[in-house]
């Protein structure tokens, strides 16, 4: 029985056509997978859903009656909800205050109810047997995953038919993931309709039951899950077929060291870390997630402080601060967790974005090079597919994988030969994935040294040479291929392989 029916809907931005007739049509009691391209307008359509954005045309119809979605608030009335890939959650508040905001039990007099509220997060965390969250603690004070789980929780908060999950599980680790999956089959079940977007196709796989795809902001087809292969669902995201994600893995490390980390140590919890980065090879960090390795390539990028050794092409670095990282003689990039808080700023066009650190390299006499920035740009938004209307566009207007795209050009644009990626391809689609790891092993051969870090822990498996395994905020093991397995990397996260 269909449930939520939409046809024609169309919605542009300027000169830039995100929604082109689109159509969608779910059951309550399904889990129904959305997917398409950085850029194919899944986010647009699920803003209009859920009353963020208004279509130029096009009609949807909700439990056979007729439905537009004029405001958050009439979505939410009529039993729509959604967590949205750009968090919503708002900085100053507690967790338990994000979740209830503007929804808050009161107490006769209009006090907020605090013993209800309590009552009632608590029930709820239990229901859905949510991972450990502190409802105290102020959501600044959170890393991206519990953010993340805060917003999911705020979804489920709400008494609704239709729970859409945007691009929810790329910030969660492994095991918070793999708990979104099983709860988004116990929603479904319990007789609501879950629309799930994702990149990660084993995640798909997993938990829908059909998916629709996206692209160019048209709906190329519905299909059952069981009913159709992973090749074509990738043909008819992309329009072509991807001959293989992963790149052939030659080895180009030449031995010298470009980074050496020597028993670096924090408050933030890091321990003692120490390891070596040759030229030429891509080094995985592993483990599970919140074992320092984010710690790890903030202090050594200079955004948090540790005591240590860093050496990079056998020269002590005295980086204080991400400006002495990119800026030295010798410079280091990163690919951060957050691409909101320190990778972009979001009001400035793409142009202004990619070209922030390299001003001067483009500057002559003062005077910024437009001819040289404009090419510099060009190249990056061609090299890693950005989808952009013009390079004047703003970026906090681009689709969430192309902003992410927009913070790896950033990098590849600084000269630097030392690469941090942190979950480089969060939110990004599969063609450009592959692409990314291509572009790494390229990079690799060329005799830039890559330390790399994913959530997805088959990226791991497959792109670096080896992968240092943290947990406690120490190393505990190495593993290199051909031992490279996700099951070596998991054993040694929870197994203490030293033997103490
Ligand atoms: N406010 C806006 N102004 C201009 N263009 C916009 C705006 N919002 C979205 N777009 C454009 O609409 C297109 C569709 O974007 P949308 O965010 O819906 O894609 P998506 O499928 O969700 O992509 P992703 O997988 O990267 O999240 C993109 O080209 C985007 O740049």
């Amino acid at each position: 029985m269909v449930f939520l029916d939409v046809n024609g809907l169309s919605k542009r931005f300027g000169g830039i056509v995100a929604l082109d007739n689109a159509s969608f049509s779910g059951a309550e009691g399904e889990v129904h997978a959305l997917l398409g391209e950085n850029g194919a307008g899944k986010s647009t359509f699920i803003q209009i859903l859920s009353g963020a954005l208004r279509p130029d045309s096009g009609t949807i119809s909700l439990g056979g009656a007729a439905f537009t979605a004029a405001t958050p608030d009439m979505a939410a009335s009529a039993g729509i909800a959604a967590v949205f890939q750009e968090l919503s959650v708002i900085p100053d508040l507690t967790v338990e205050q994000n979740i209830w905001f503007r929804r808050e039990p009161r107490k006769f007099g209009g006090m907020v109810d605090r013993r209800e509220m309590r009552r009632r997060s608590e029930a709820l965390l239990t229901a859905y047997n949510f991972p450990p969250l502190d409802l105290d603690a102020d959501l600044r004070s959170l890393n991206l995953a519990e953010q993340q789980i805060t917003e999911i929780a705020k979804g489920l908060s709400k008494n609704t038919r239709v729970i859409i999950l945007d691009e929810a599980t790329s910030a969660l680790p492994a095991t918070e993931a793999q708990w979104l999956l099983k709860t988004s089959r116990k929603i479904a079940e319990e007789g609501r309709l879950v629309i799930f977007i994702s990149h990660r196709m084993s995640e798909v796989r997993f938990v829908a039951d059909r998916l629709t795809i996206f692209r160019n902001g048209e709906t190329v087809g519905t299909h059952r899950i069981d009913a159709v292969s992973d090749d074509d669902i990738v043909t008819q995201m992309i329009g072509r077929r991807l001959a293989s994600l992963y790149p052939h893995r030659t080895p180009s490390e030449t031995g010298r060291i470009a980074l050496r980390v020597d028993r670096m140590h924090s408050r933030q919890g890091l321990k003692d870390v120490s390891f070596a980065l040759s030229e030429g090879e891509v080094l995985g960090v592993g483990g599970l997630q919140g074992h320092g390795q984010r710690e790890l390539f903030q202090s050594i990028f200079g955004a948090s402080s540790a005591e240590g050794g860093v050496e990079l092409w056998g020269r002590p670095a005295n980086i204080g601060s991400p400006r002495d990282a990119l800026t030295g003689k010798d410079g280091i990039a990163l690919v951060p967790e957050d691409r909101k808080g320190q990778g972009l700023l979001l009001d400035k066009s793409v142009a202004q974005n990619l070209t922030l650190s390299i001003l001067p390299l483009l500057s002559r006499s003062g005077l910024v090079d437009r001819t040289r920035e404009a090419s510099a740009v060009d190249q990056m938004i061609e090299k890693l597919s950005i989808k952009v209307g013009s390079r004047a566009q703003t970026v906090g207007t681009l689709s969430g994988g192309n902003q992410q795209k927009v913070v790896i050009g950033k990098m590849l644009l600084t000269g630097a030969k030392v690469l941090l990626l942190y979950d480089p391809t969060r939110g990004v689609d599969v063609g450009t994935k592959a692409e990314i790891f291509r572009l790494m092993r390229e990079l690799a051969a060329q005799g830039y040294a890559i330390l790399f870090y994913s959530s997805d822990l088959s990226e791991l498996v497959n792109v670096a040479d080896r992968v240092i395994v943290m947990r406690n905020g120490e190393t505990v093991d190495t593993i290199a291929t051909p031992d490279l397995t996700e099951e070596a990397i998991l054993s040694a996260a929870v197994l203490d392989t030293r033997g103490h």
